[in-house]
């Protein structure tokens, strides 16, 4: 009984160095978030995150514990990163845009990278109706989406520090645009229709382009939305030509400037 005693006292020795560690780094990465904001540095740096594990992987002397050491950083730097996203965007970041701008593909990478919640609202949709958009459209008509999507955005837009992918005809109505904006920024995606046909063509679930799959139809349709979408925006960033990379990038970079 003695000795369990005496390890836990260990234990809760260890524990307070770890706590005084944690306290520490907390503080150093919130100056460093500081310094790079001050002097405009990009703020997601990913190789970084993989040297830090890479060097406590090989820090550790007893490499029983590889796989828990690699856990605990990787854990370590989650924690890291949400308080910093918290602190630069203290707002939901909701991404707007014609189909196929990438809203949902970008709203997953900048949420990984920021390790902020993300949701879809067409996704979301899908879940509560079980059933798919294109049925939606087929046996209840546009309208019924539309209130049940509107239904849906005053329900998401109560959310915090969440990144927001919308449906590309989301901000077709104003009600829906005055919401999101409550509680979030809105970053329209846009891209030339020529990418964004090749980034739809083969997708069956986009009623809105149903036997329409065209270039000229998608420059219409965009031309129709257009001023829609960028009365709506606080900051626009063109994806065309460009990596998800880049546009995660690009967003954090003009959505701090903004
Ligand atoms: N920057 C990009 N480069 C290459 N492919 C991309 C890029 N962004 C998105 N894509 C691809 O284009 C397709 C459509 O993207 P996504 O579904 O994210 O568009 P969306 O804006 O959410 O469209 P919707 O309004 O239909 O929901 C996907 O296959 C996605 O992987
Ligand atoms: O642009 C639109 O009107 C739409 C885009 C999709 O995200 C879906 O919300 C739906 O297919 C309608
Ligand atoms: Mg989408």
């Amino acid at each position: 009984m003695k000795i369990i005693q005496e390890i836990r006292k260990e234990i809760d020795q260890c524990d307070e160095i770890l706590i005084e560690a944690f306290e520490k780094r907390m503080e150093l990465v919130l100056k460093v978030l500081q310094y790079k904001t001050r002097e405009g540095m990009p703020i997601l740096d990913s190789s970084r995150e993989e040297e830090i594990i890479s060097h406590a992987v090989k820090s550790l002397k007893n490499k029983e514990f590889e796989k828990e050491i690699e856990e605990f950083m990787k854990s370590m730097l989650t924690i890291s990163r949400k308080m910093q996203s918290i602190r630069l965007f203290p707002y939901n970041i909701v991404l707007i845009g014609f189909m196929g701008t990438g809203k949902t593909a970008i709203g997953d990478r900048l949420s990984q990278l920021l390790r902020m919640d993300t949701i879809d609202t067409d996704v979301l949709i899908e879940r509560q109706m079980k059933t798919s958009i294109s049925k939606m459209f087929e046996e209840h008509g546009e309208k019924y989406f539309r209130q049940i999507e509107k239904d849906m955005v005053k329900r998401v837009s109560l959310r915090k520090n969440t990144i927001i992918s919308c449906g590309g005809g989301v901000v077709l109505d104003s009600e829906n645009v005055e919401h999101l904006k409550e509680t979030g920024k809105i970053v329209l995606l846009s891209a030339q229709p020529e990418i964004i046909y090749e980034r739809v063509k083969n997708d069956q679930n986009l009623p809105v382009l149903k036997g329409n799959m065209t270039v000229e139809f998608i420059t219409k349709k965009m031309e129709e939305r257009k001023d829609k979408y960028e009365s709506a925006a606080d900051i626009i960033v063109d994806t065309s030509h460009k990596d998800k990379e880049e546009i995660c990038q690009e967003i954090v970079y003009k959505l701090l400037k903004s």
